[in-house]
């Protein structure tokens, strides 16, 4: 796959365009605005990629037939190793394993195919500004050994070093909201090489959208009362997306308040 990644940005802009981010769309080609009018160091290419129609025709099923087949392969594999997490984590958080199953079983998935070109002067800039993945699980993989990626951890940030050949897997807003707060989400951000570019792929586990996002039911009762607030998997990705990723400010957003009464 990382031949026909790396083909797919050597494509002359005018092809990549073909894909490029339109009006009132989060997926597609392109760089993503921060807070501040700040510009992520990297060329994105975002697309949901299950349920199946959910699929922009103009995405996935229009790019260049060995990148597509690779990628379907790929999906295909991390769909399987997902769910063996995820039932994986339910066991460990007490949470019913049917019920974690049943939310991400034919979820809503999406990858994030990221190219961040060397930059002469790094520290200036970012590769992709500090968030934590508004998802389930994401499933890392750097896929030409330039490392970049940074998690914080007690207010540091600390460089991750990727085996060769290995995954990594974050902890994502929808887990922590999930686990009544048991599991962190993990802060992350992206450094750019003064040298070296990177090329990273980030496959995206979340419930179903027909799913609620809120405390496992398993999980709550009178002396473990729900942290976050309960909401249609539809519409947290819109509120989500209506937003500037920010660090955990989404995950923040959805405590819930003392004045809510609970
Ligand atoms: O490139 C990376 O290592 C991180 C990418 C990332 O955090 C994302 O796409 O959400
Ligand atoms: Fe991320």
């Amino acid at each position: 796959m990382r031949n026909e990644i790396e083909e797919f940005y050597n494509l002359p802009l005018e092809e990549k365009m073909k894909y490029k981010i339109r009006q009132g769309d989060v997926e597609g080609y392109g760089t993503m605005a921060r807070v501040g009018g700040i510009f992520d160091w990297g060329d994105k290419l975002s697309m949901i990629t299950n349920p199946i129609h959910r699929r922009k025709p103009h995405l996935l099923p229009e790019l260049p037939s060995s990148l597509r087949n690779n990628l379907e392969s790929y999906i295909l594999e991390l769909q399987k190793l997902s769910m063996k997490l995820v039932g994986f984590m339910a066991k460990a958080l007490k949470i019913d394993r049917k019920e974690m199953e049943e939310m991400f079983d034919d979820g809503m998935q999406s990858v994030r195919m990221t190219y961040y070109p060397p930059c002469p002067q790094p520290e200036l800039v970012l590769g992709i500004f500090p968030h934590s993945d508004a998802t389930g699980i994401t499933i890392l993989n750097q896929i030409n050994g330039v490392d970049g990626l940074q998690i914080k951890k007690d207010g540091v940030w600390i460089p991750v070093s990727f085996l060769e050949g290995s995954l990594v897997v974050n902890v994502g807003d929808i887990l922590e909201i999930l686990s009544n707060g048991l599991y962190h989400s993990i802060e992350h951000r992206a450094a750019v090489n003064s040298e070296k570019e990177r090329i990273s792929i980030a496959f995206f586990v979340n419930p179903k959208f027909e799913a609620e996002v809120g405390p496992a039911a398993s999980l709550i009762n009178p002396q473990n009362p729900p942290l976050f607030r309960r909401i249609g998997m539809e519409k947290y990705f819109k509120d989500l997306f209506s937003r500037k990723l920010n660090g955990k400010s989404y995950l923040e957003h959805m405590k819930v308040q003392i004045e809510d009464g609970n």
